[in-house]
């Protein structure tokens, strides 16, 4: 027997989902692979952010260090865009590899290999990478270029100068953080 109830409760949602939901915009990045057997970036799952980039050598990562890898690939972004280097989660959870810049930024005008500045952030373990493994992912977003305009005085708001941690949340937060000293 139909469920009445169930049945307005999917199609209000199924209707909602439609309307709510804005088109999946895409932009083309011009790609130039460098190693030509290496695959083209790729999303592993619709609606995902971010396109995995493999790397292009082999490279062992003693616990704490870091090492420099190609990925294989060249782009042109186009204007008002940047990429995005991020770590991939489950390597960061798993054996504690990421991304010493994270997020590494690729200039709109930036012709050469996208490369990768890794690290084992790991205490104990050695991280072992290999030839295709797939070891960051790249986030295509637009940007703004800021016009930087000089007032003597900033508006108020409510977040005023407060920052680093003056919302609370932690037991640790009340301390003071360390802070360069001026000369
Ligand atoms: O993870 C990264 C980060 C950067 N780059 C490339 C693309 C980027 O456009 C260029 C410069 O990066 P960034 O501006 O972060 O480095 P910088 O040390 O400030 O160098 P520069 O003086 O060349 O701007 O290096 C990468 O291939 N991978």
């Amino acid at each position: 027997m139909l469920d009445v109830a169930a049945f307005g409760r999917a199609h209000t949602f199924n209707h909602l989902f439609r309307v709510v939901s804005p088109p999946v915009s895409t932009v083309q990045v011009l790609l130039s692979r460098i190693d030509p057997s290496v695959p083209l970036p790729a999303y592993a799952r619709p609606g995902d952010a971010g396109a995995d980039l493999v790397t292009t050598s082999d490279l062992v990562l003693a616990p704490g260090e870091r090492g420099v890898v190609g990925t294989g690939v060249a782009i042109a972004l186009p204007p008002g865009y940047a990429g995005f280097v991020h770590p991939r989660s489950g390597l960061a959870a798993r054996v504690g590899l990421s991304v010493v810049n994270t997020p590494g930024t690729i200039d709109s005008g930036y012709r050469g290999e996208i490369r990768v500045c890794l690290i084992n952030h790991d205490l104990s373990e050695k991280v072992v990478l290999t030839r295709g493994d797939r070891i960051a992912q790249l986030v295509v977003q637009r940007v703004e270029q800021a016009e930087f305009v000089e007032v003597a005085e900033l508006e108020p708001s409510e977040r005023g100068e407060g920052g680093y941690g003056s919302t609370g949340g932690h037991a640790t937060l009340g301390a003071g953080a360390r802070e360069g000293t001026e000369n």
